[in-house]
């Protein structure tokens, strides 16, 4: 008669009310309580889970040839990135603008965070810029080689960034006074209709360059990735000493630095 207050009966007993309310109960509330839209909106959801995980897994990240391109804001490096596409056969992935065609999208759930962080000079969550990057880095499966532009912005992106996608072979860092490029932002403002080509802006993102970007390059330096262009000097000059600089890290990694495509 005390069978009821043995433990092995009240353990048995609690496991199968559990088990009853985590199998039955559970999954047809959540069913009952949903609207039909959400419901269909769920299964949408999963399916473009499932159908994105199987492509992540088909995509063979780890043969690519990703280099970071670092350096101040307006130091070039969009600028060069455009020439080193066309002589060495690189896709050109510059997180900026990525961010802000996001921003753009309509049906985007991040377009005013982004606009925010952009124009307060700040670095957008590293979730979202790493799946557009991502995303966009499998929008061309036939590429080996990419140029990841202005990015990774502070070491945390960086960890994810090679966590989750691959490791960068090498970082191409625009070394540039910072007179020079508050010079060349004012002067792009004039034309750009960008939201952060302003003094106020620039100067919230130079705050950000120096206390969250500059250290990673610091510590890619340590790792004895980083090449560095100088961008003081005219387009050609500064283009020229890159270009110089690219040929030999193909050649370091043992490959033909033209394009074979
Ligand atoms: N060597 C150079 N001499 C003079 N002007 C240059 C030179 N290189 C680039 N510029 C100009 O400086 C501005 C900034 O260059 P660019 O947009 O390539 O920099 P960026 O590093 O990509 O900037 P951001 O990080 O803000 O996107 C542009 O107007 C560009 O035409
Ligand atoms: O990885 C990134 C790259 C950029 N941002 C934000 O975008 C602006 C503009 O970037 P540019 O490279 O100068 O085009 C930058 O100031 C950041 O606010 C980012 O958050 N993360």
């Amino acid at each position: 008669m005390f069978f009821g207050f043995h433990p092995f009966a009240i353990f048995a007993s609690l496991t199968v009310l559990a088990s009853g309310y985590l199998m039955i109960i559970k999954p047809f509330m959540e069913w009952n309580f949903k609207t039909q839209d959400e419901r269909q909106r769920d299964e949408k959801k999963m399916i473009h889970e499932a159908y994105r995980k199987m492509q992540i897994s088909e995509f063979p990240f780890d043969k690519k040839t990703v280099v970071f391109v670092l350096g101040g804001p307006g130091s070039g490096k969009g600028t060069n990135s455009e020439k080193l596409v066309s002589d060495f056969g690189f896709v050109h992935l510059s997180a900026g603008d990525l961010l802000r065609a996001e921003q753009k999208r309509e049906v985007s759930q991040y377009g005013e965070l982004i606009a925010h962080y952009i124009r307060e000079g700040l670095i957008v969550p590293h979730e979202i810029t790493i799946g557009l990057l991502r995303n966009a880095m499998m929008d061309h499966p036939g590429c080996d080689r990419f140029l990841i532009d202005g990015f990774p912005r502070n070491l945390e992106q960086a960890k994810a960034f090679e966590d989750t996608v691959c490791k960068a072979k090498k970082v191409l860092y625009f070394e540039c006074p910072e007179a020079v490029l508050l010079g060349r932002l004012l002067n792009r403002g004039k034309t750009s209709g960008r939201t952060d080509d302003n003094i106020e802006s620039i100067k919230k993102r130079f705050a950000t360059y120096f206390n969250d970007s500059k250290p990673v390059i610091d510590a890619y330096a340590k790792d004895g990735k980083v090449i560095t262009v100088s961008c003081e000097g005219s387009m050609d000059d500064v283009y020229k000493n890159a270009h110089t600089q690219v040929t030999q890290l193909f050649k370091d990694l043992g490959q033909e630095p033209k394009a074979t495509a």
